[in-house]
């Protein structure tokens, strides 16, 4: 008999044919309470959990005795509880790589987006206010030749200093627990303390997972040690920033500018403060949302699934400490 797995995210045709050639295959919308006690026996019997963007906790896994193997379509998994599943011998699987080159491109947009400014002179565009020549109140700022700042030097960190530096001729600022060999050889990258880096980047891009240690990493103490001029970038998670003092340091000019693609609450709520700042460019978490991309991370998800439950796992596995 094929092992049950839950399926709470929608594939394309030929990754669910490929996940239901190996599992027998129990589609939900959700991991809600409601949809769990909908579909209990499903939930009790399945040895797999496959999706993403849901809260994975002990109260889920009360509801399934018999997981061994989940899968998040997504790299980072601060969504589950990774203790509990440890605990239980269950393995968590994530998706790297595969999105990293994209990723780094949405943060290259933002930083581009927010330095000239383009969005919003665009809509003047689209609103008929170009009736003339574009004067000063229309000009951005340069990018080429700034200072660029990386929190977060990983896989995505080190695809966006490999653009900022080849690209943009940008010297590159970072910061991380430990020296990143890798970044200072191939892209002249300089190690730093965090205030340096906020003192000294034109650019500050964030690029790190959501921790107990980096949660709200970035409040009013960091804003204020940052150049007037410069633009904020976030595409880790959220809950790194606080977005109040994100959004105070902006109205006062404590900061020039911000490029967001996550957000405390997503999506962001419609009548956030952000959106009524003519200096913030607000992506609804498109880091790797591109078509390519999104169906790599489905067939790498679903092949992680197949592989865990296979007792075949060499990568992606985020707690591996299960297999010993
Ligand atoms: N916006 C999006 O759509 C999107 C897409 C992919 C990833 N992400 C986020 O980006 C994160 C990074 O992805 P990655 O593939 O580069 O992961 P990674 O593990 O390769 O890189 C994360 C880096 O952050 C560093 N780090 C962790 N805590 C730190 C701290 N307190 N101080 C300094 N450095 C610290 C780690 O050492 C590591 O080098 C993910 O965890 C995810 O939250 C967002
Ligand atoms: O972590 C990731 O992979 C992205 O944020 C998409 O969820």
């Amino acid at each position: 008999m094929k092992p049950s797995v839950i399926l709470y995210k929608a594939l394309p045709d030929d990754l669910l044919a490929r996940l239901e050639h190996h599992f027998t295959v129990t589609r939900v919308d959700d991991l809600s309470p409601e949809t769990v006690a909908q579909h209990a026996d499903a939930f009790a019997s399945a040895e797999g959990l496959l999706g993403s963007s849901e809260k994975v906790d002990s109260a889920l896994l009360e509801k399934m005795p018999g997981l061994r193997a989940t899968s998040t379509v997504s790299v980072g998994y601060d969504n589950f509880d990774v203790d509990a599943l440890t605990q239980r011998g269950i393995l968590l699987m994530h998706t790297p790589t595969v999105l990293t080159e994209t990723v780094a491109d949405t943060m290259m947009t933002l930083v581009l987006a927010t330095a000239r400014r383009a969005l919003e002179v665009a809509d003047r565009v689209k609103n008929g206010e170009w009736t003339g020549s574009i004067g000063p109140d229309w000009f951005g700022i340069d990018v080429h030749h700034k200072t660029l700042g990386i929190v977060g030097m990983g896989r995505i960190g080190l695809a966006l200093a490999q653009r900022a530096h080849f690209g943009f001729s940008m010297p590159v600022l970072y910061n991380a627990r430990s020296h990143h060999r890798e970044a200072e050889e191939r892209f002249n990258a300089r190690y730093c303390d965090l205030d340096t880096l906020l003192a000294e980047s034109d650019f500050v891009c964030v690029v790190l997972p959501l921790t107990e240690e980096t949660r709200h990493k970035f409040g009013k103490a960091q804003f204020a040690r940052m150049k007037n001029s410069a633009i904020f970038i976030n595409a880790g998670r959220g809950p790194v920033v606080d977005e109040q003092a994100l959004i105070d340091a902006l109205k006062s000019g404590e900061i020039h500018a911000a490029g967001l693609d996550v957000f405390e609450q997503e999506p962001l709520p419609a009548d956030s403060e952000l959106l009524k700042l003519p200096n913030v460019v607000a992506l609804p978490h498109i880091g790797s949302a591109t078509h390519e991309t999104r169906y790599n991370m489905a067939a790498c998800a679903v092949d992680n699934l197949i592989d865990a439950l296979q007792g075949k796992v060499e990568k992606n596995c985020v707690n591996p400490q299960v297999l010993k």
